[in-house]
């Protein structure tokens, strides 16, 4: 393929030989450089990409992409961009033959709530007979293949990747998360969404490897509105007015409010032996009742948002309705049934905003006694482990501290945080730093009519320590605890 045609929407300057050149591949890794490839200098939050172009030109590159002058070899063809980062987005859309032109392309951005509505979304496209893609948090599905992730959004080169293999695949639509750092570092630069999804936003992400502030974490977030053609957002939230400034597509609204396109009224909470759910009424553009087996007021957001979506395809309201009944997502107050006795659930909240609405959801209930057990991340947001501290001692009637993933950091140290926040509500609180025995504990000590929940880990089969991921799955543990292992 000829370098020029990579670079047709792309504005840029060629400092050195020329475009007309063949190129064989995209690379944006030095370890993957090959003969005749296009390397795409990037700076990251570890490496700059920029210091291997001398080493990549001598592994066979013949052209750069690069953001700053670079010192290398006249034949070597160098294009100075604005960012590379973009470059490597529209290249990648290039390179892969424009798939998102084949697909209808829905982006669901938001601080909670994506990958729960992405397979709401799927489950009721394929059963109305729309063959359709996932990438998210938990893994990328390509009809019957399933990548495990790394990022709930990938490179914008694996995007477009994956994108072509689900046309090649035969599938009609794509649903994926996009993450305010996927927005920022341009993942899913390089086309256009059908349509852009907002769940909510809540102050998260902000630190060191992530967003600087809460008004740069907005702005990313709001991006999304910029690059889709119809606009689906969350009148409810605080934030909606920031999302849509100077938004480029047709908006339509979904909530609780008044002023919402669908509407969502009548919630009632859902008590049946086994299991915990909510149904209510769908009113505005579409005129409907929901009934769901997933607790709490953040299911009715993200199922409404799940057909706001769908609506668009002409789904009938009868697909829509068993859909919806029958979906379950991995980690997502997802219910272990061990006893009937008590109510126990994984889940995957993580900070304060996701652990409140869960625990505020849960009280709604009546339980017995709300026991939270969670930990929080290593080389992670400080702030979220006083917050997660104080949201669950605010109330749960028994918090259980325990470890997530470590990561670089002591379990104690991170422990210790957290305590300092779960001190300042009323709530009961213990500390037991392996996981494991903080589980069998919940399970021990459980009373009548209890629900127990074990917060942070959701879909997550591993512990992180020191840069080395270990086998760790909380559906093993109960079930090792169970048979007494
Ligand atoms: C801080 C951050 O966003 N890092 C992401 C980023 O890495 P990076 O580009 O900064 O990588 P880098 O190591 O500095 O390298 C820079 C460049 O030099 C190149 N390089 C590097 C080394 C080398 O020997 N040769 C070489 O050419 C690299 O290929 C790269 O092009 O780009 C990588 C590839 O896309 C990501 O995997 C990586 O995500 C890391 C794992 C991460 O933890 N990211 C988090 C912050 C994140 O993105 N999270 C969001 C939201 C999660 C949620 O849902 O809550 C997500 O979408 O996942
Ligand atoms: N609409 C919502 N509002 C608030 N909290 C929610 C909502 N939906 C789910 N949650 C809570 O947040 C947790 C994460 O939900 P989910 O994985 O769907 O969100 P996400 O946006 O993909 O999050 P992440 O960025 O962590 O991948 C759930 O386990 C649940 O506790
Ligand atoms: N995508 C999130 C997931 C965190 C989940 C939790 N188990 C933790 O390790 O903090 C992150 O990497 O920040
Ligand atoms: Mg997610």
């Amino acid at each position: 393929m000829i370098l020029a045609d990579l670079l047709e929407k792309l504005e840029y300057n060629c400092i050195q030989g020329d475009v007309d050149r063949t190129v064989t591949e995209l690379v944006y890794d030095s370890r993957k450089a090959v003969k005749d490839g296009v390397f795409v200098c990037i700076s990251g939050a570890v490496r700059d990409g920029h210091d291997f172009a001398r080493e990549v030109v001598e592994a066979g590159i013949t052209s750069l992409i690069v953001e700053k002058e670079v010192d290398v070899p006249k034949d070597v063809t160098v294009i100075l961009v604005k960012s590379t980062r973009y470059a490597l987005a529209a290249m990648s859309a290039a390179y892969f033959g424009y798939p998102a032109e084949k697909l209808k392309t829905i982006g669901i951005t938001g601080t909670k709530g994506k990958t729960t509505t992405t397979y709401m979304v799927k489950s009721i496209l394929e059963k109305s007979g729309f063959k359709t893609g996932l990438i998210g948090t938990i893994e990328t599905i390509i009809g019957d293949k399933v990548i495990p992730a790394s990022n709930t959004t990938p490179e914008s080169y694996i995007v477009q990747k994956t994108f072509k293999e689900m046309v090649e695949a035969g599938c009609e639509a794509v649903v994926m998360e996009v993450s305010s750092q996927g927005l920022m570092l341009h993942r899913v630069g390089g086309f256009v969404f059908d349509y852009g999804i907002f769940t909510n936003l809540e102050p998260d992400h902000i630190g060191p490897n992530e967003h600087k502030d809460m008004d740069d974490y907005i702005s990313c977030k709001s991006m999304l509105f910029k690059q889709c053609r119809q606009g689906i957002l969350n009148i409810d939230s605080e934030y909606y007015d920031r999302m849509i400034e100077g938004h480029t597509c047709e908006i339509e609204t979904f909530g609780f409010s008044e002023k919402a396109s669908l509407r969502a009224e009548n919630m009632k909470l859902l008590k049946r032996k086994g299991y915990l759910g909510v149904e209510y009424d769908v009113k505005g553009i579409m005129d409907s009742h929901v009934e769901i087996d997933i607790p709490g007021k953040f299911s009715v957001y993200n199922s409404l948002t799940a057909i706001a979506i769908c609506r668009h395809f002409n789904v009938s309201e009868e697909v829509i309705q068993n859909a919806l009944k029958d979906v379950r997502v991995k980690g997502r107050v997802e219910l272990i049934p061990i006893s009937e006795k008590f109510t126990l659930m994984i889940d995957y909240a993580h900070n304060a905003m996701s652990l409140e609405s869960l625990l505020t959801t849960l009280k709604a209930y009546e339980p017995k006694r709300l026991v939270c057990l969670f930990g929080c991340g290593g080389n992670r947001s400080r702030l979220r482990r006083f917050e997660m501290g104080e949201v669950s001692s605010k109330l749960a009637d028994l918090t259980v501290v325990t470890s997530d993933n470590p990561r670089n950091e002591e379990p104690q140290a991170i422990i210790d945080d957290i305590v300092t926040g779960v001190k300042k509500g009323p709530g009961e609180y213990i500390t037991i730093i392996d996981r494991k025995e903080a589980i069998k504990y919940c399970i021990d000590h459980a009373k009548e009519g209890d629900v127990i929940v074990l917060a942070g880990k959701g879909h997550e089969d591993y512990q992180e320590i020191k840069g080395k991921k270990y086998k760790m799955d909380e559906r093993d543990l109960i079930r090792d605890i169970l048979a007494g292992v």
